[in-house]
């Protein structure tokens, strides 16, 4: 839960999603946007910065390490970067709230510098596992303290590192973003392969800032030593959070939304993929590249989903995107079955697990399993859900309504704030019967 006050929500049910209207900026890039334009030469002006609590708890770490940063305002941040070299050491410890990308990436990039830093965070980044961070970065010569694996992570400066070669355990981006920042101070040349692709946001800003990388397939390598030069970045709109108004449309009779100038990176358009496949009906128009990614408008209308065997390929590419994804499975016609996804059960929430008891106590017959989740189509019900203070999980069953029987109530939700601070607005401003309560 961020904050002393915690939220639920009460959303009415039926309705359907109207309307055309852009979501927040997208939340990896915005993290990346502080990260490199503070260790870029010159200045930074980036636009579209989402002003969500995960991506301000970075962009407060770094104001807290010395780099003016002046902004947010209406989404325009202009970060004074002060070089490689330029960081110095905070007064007290980071706080980094509920933010994984946060410690991640920061754990990468503190490796390389002269100082110490602690970085803490909030219950439920405190038990979410670190080691395939630290491990690595320990192999790179790094010396980090942690409680077991957990936050709070002491990382100790002023250790020469040395590049690696390494094979990522799990896809995913965090601990290659990780590996590939705190590459940028390792002598030699930095390997990682990763299982399968992830997103790619670390890579395309280092070109874009000019520190250049190699990549082969799934290898990407990085050699220590170079500098980043500033840019302007426009982020787009984040397809993590358009996510909730393409489901919602896509199982609401009448539905027609579109979301604008959203980030269609291949490596994040999973839920678009894995949506048609199951029977959406999705468009994509004003096709451009913006700052080296790729955004479209895109447009849901609703038509009948049916249920599939999600294509393994397509997890990583999704990963943030199954809460959403598994409410239009419970809406679909036929079995849904999710494989290769354990990489849920670490996020903010377990989210298989959570999902699973939530659409239970709807009357959905979800069963979970090690990886994934077995969902067969059916009515959802009306009741109360727990959010367990996880963004995606509220907003994923709070689009749950426009097809349910009565209201559905969800508790433990102050974190939306973290990806998507005004959802409830923009939620009701396209139809979504929904209120918000300070309990
Ligand atoms: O690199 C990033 O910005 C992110 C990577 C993903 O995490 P993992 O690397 O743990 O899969 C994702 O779930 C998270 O929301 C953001
Ligand atoms: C997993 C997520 O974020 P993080 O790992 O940065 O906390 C998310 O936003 O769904």
């Amino acid at each position: 839960m961020s904050g002393q006050q915690d939220r639920k929500f009460i959303v009415q049910a039926g309705g359907q999603l109207t309307g055309s209207f852009r979501v927040p900026g997208d939340k990896s890039i915005s993290h990346r946007s502080i990260m490199l334009g503070s260790l870029a030469e010159g200045v930074t002006e980036i636009s579209g910065f989402l002003e969500g609590e995960d991506a301000l708890a970075t962009l407060a770490a770094f104001r807290a390490m010395g780099v003016k940063i002046d902004g947010p305002t209406d989404g325009k941040v202009t970060v004074h970067g002060v070089g490689m070299h330029g960081l110095k050491a905070p007064e007290n410890d980071v706080y980094v709230g509920n933010s994984g990308t946060s410690i991640r990436l920061l754990s990468g990039l503190l490796t390389g510098q002269t100082f110490d830093v602690t970085m803490s965070g909030d219950k439920s980044l405190s038990v979410r596992p670190m080691r395939r961070v630290t491990d690595p970065l320990a192999l790179m010569g790094a010396n980090i303290d942690s409680a077991d694996g957990k936050p709070p992570l002491t990382i100790h400066g002023g250790h020469t590192l040395k590049a690696i070669e390494y094979d990522l355990p799990m896809a995913s981006a965090q601990v290659k973003s990780c590996l590939l920042l705190a590459g940028m101070y390792a002598e030699g040349t930095t390997s990682v392969t990763e299982p399968a692709p992830t997103r790619d946001h670390t890579e395309r800003m280092l070109q874009g800032m000019g520190y250049p990388i190699d990549v082969q397939g799934n290898r990407i390598s990085i050699q220590g030593g170079g500098k980043l030069t500033a840019t302007n970045i426009d982020v787009p709109g984040d397809i993590s959070s358009a996510t909730f108004f393409m489901v919602g449309a896509a199982i609401a009779p009448g539905s027609d939304i579109t979301l604008q100038h959203v980030g269609i990176n291949p490596t994040r358009i999973g839920v678009i993929n894995i949506l048609k496949q199951m029977g959406a009906d999705i468009s994509l128009s004003n096709e451009a590249v913006t700052g080296g990614e790729p955004v479209a408008d895109i447009r849901v209308r609703y038509a009948p989903l049916t249920g599939i065997d999600i294509p393994q390929d397509q997890v990583p590419l999704a990963i943030d995107e199954f809460p959403a994804i598994f409410i239009a499975a419970a809406c679909a016609e036929g079995r849904t079955v999710l494989t290769g996804a354990e990489e849920l059960r670490v996020k903010e929430s377990d989210r298989i697990q959570v999902m699973a008891d939530g659409l239970q106590a709807l009357g959905i017959d979800a069963k979970p399993t090690s990886d994934g989740m077995i969902i067969e189509g059916g009515i959802i019900g009306s009741g109360e859900v727990d959010g367990h203070g996880d963004h995606r999980i509220a907003m994923s069953f709070a689009m749950a309504a426009l097809q349910a029987g009565g209201a559905i109530q969800i508790n433990d939700c102050a974190n939306v704030a973290t990806s998507f601070p005004n959802f409830v607005e923009l939620a009701t401003h396209c139809g979504l019967q929904i209120d918000a309560f300070d309990v």
